[in-house]
């Protein structure tokens, strides 16, 4: 484990057009870019063991504020040592702010200038989430990446709320830094919002330059709008955030997501795709995707993807597969979840190389090609 004296720091390793390759270092350790990250819901990356989450290549995964701070409670994690020690994962962790989740997953609330009021959907207890609260928080979990308090307008939203909402933001994000302080080792990421209008994601962005941050996300996207809109806003805002700063695309996504996103410039993402997927028996492969609930897998020998290294496809036919899904075995979810997880981790891992080689246009050309469109 790094000193903690040292700083967070994101060093560029090489760019292919405005795709770039690099990697962010922290206390905890590196972090390959661009990266994906899995994603720890309570604690836990659903049906892997920490060490299994390792294996996939996963250098860094989210841990989850809002579900944390409402069970066990963000002071009892401290007291027991900090989330890393909590979960055993001793890699880096990035925590949301809460203010996401409380918007799709809270009953009552009640927004304000201060901040969000609302009711518990485990147990119906009141709570209050600031950006002060808020940075208190992640502060308590211990992670290694800290993203502002923000709001994430639903859509459709006018552009006159959209504009409000954004600057509700950005007056949060001026409240998260100084509330967050200086925390060597520990890095605080800026939220750009401004849904899908060019001039409020710029006006975005330079409230976000004018405060300073060690990282900038795009939020306010994959809420809806679909992969043309969602491209139309990466084409011109990674510019518009500092180059030499990573830049996190929140809740992507599908694989064909993640290639656009890296493409235009993203160098962080996360999404529950993969590991959710794998619960509902969804399996994704560079041929395309494979519904394994579905009777034609029921007497095929053949693994999930001859090509894959992954235990699942290793180990075990797409007819065993198949089975123990129909029979609702915990194995089912543990191999499927282990497969995306790793061929998500793939995916990344050849961008990185084709970035640094110079040849990301070929790969994206191999990677639409092999995908038949629907089930395999
Ligand atoms: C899916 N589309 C989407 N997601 C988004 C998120 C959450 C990112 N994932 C973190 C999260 C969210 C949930 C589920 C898991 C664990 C934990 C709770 C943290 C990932 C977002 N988070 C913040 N703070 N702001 C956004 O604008 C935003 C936009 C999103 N658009
Ligand atoms: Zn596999």
């Amino acid at each position: 484990m790094g000193s903690a004296s040292m700083r967070f720091g994101f060093g560029k390793v090489a760019q292919d057009g405005a795709a770039r390759a690099g990697v962010i270092r922290t206390p905890r350790g590196e972090i390959r870019t661009p990266a994906f990250m899995p994603v720890g819901t309570a604690a836990t990356v659903k049906a892997m063991l920490p060490e299994s989450v390792a294996a996939t290549g996963a250098d860094i995964l989210l841990g989850n504020t809002y579900h944390l701070m409402l069970r066990p409670g963000a002071e009892r994690v401290a007291r027991l040592g900090g989330l890393h020690r909590f979960m055993n994962w001793q890699r880096p962790i990035l925590t949301d702010s809460g203010g996401f989740q409380v918007m799709s997953l809270a009953g009552l609330r009640k927004l304000t200038e201060e901040g969000v009021t609302f009711r518990s959907h485990i147990d119906g207890s009141k709570h209050h989430l600031t950006p002060e609260r808020s940075m208190e928080i992640q502060a308590l979990l211990g992670s290694d990446i800290v993203m502002c308090f923000d709001e994430c307008p639903a859509l459709p939203a006018s552009d006159k709320a959209v504009a409000e909402s954004m600057r509700l933001s950005m007056r949060w994000a001026a409240r998260s830094k100084e509330a967050f302080g200086d925390r060597p080792g520990h890095a605080l990421f800026g939220i750009m919002q401004g849904g899908v209008t060019r001039a409020l994601r710029e006006e975005s962005a330079e409230a976000l330059k004018e405060i300073g941050f060690d990282g900038y996300a795009v939020g306010g996207l994959a809420v809806g709008e679909g992969q043309e809109a969602m491209f139309g806003v990466l084409d011109y805002a990674p510019g518009s955030l500092p180059e030499d700063r990573p830049r996190y695309l929140m809740g992507v996504g599908k694989p064909d997501d993640i290639v656009g996103a890296v493409k235009r410039g993203i160098d962080m993402m996360d999404c529950v795709l993969p590991s959710r997927s794998g619960r509902t028996g969804q399996v994704f492969t560079r041929h395309g995707v494979v519904n394994i609930k579905n009777a034609r897998h029921q007497d095929d020998p053949r693994p999930l993807d001859e090509d894959c290294t992954c235990p699942a496809c290793c180990g075990y036919s797409r007819a065993y597969l198949h089975h123990v899904f129909r029979a609702g075995e915990m194995i089912s979810g543990m191999l499927l979840t282990w497969h995306n997880l790793h061929y998500f981790q793939q995916i990344m891992a050849e961008m990185r190389a084709a970035i640094v080689e110079g040849r990301f246009t070929e790969w994206e050309a191999g990677f639409h090609a092999g995908r038949a469109q629907g089930d395999i």
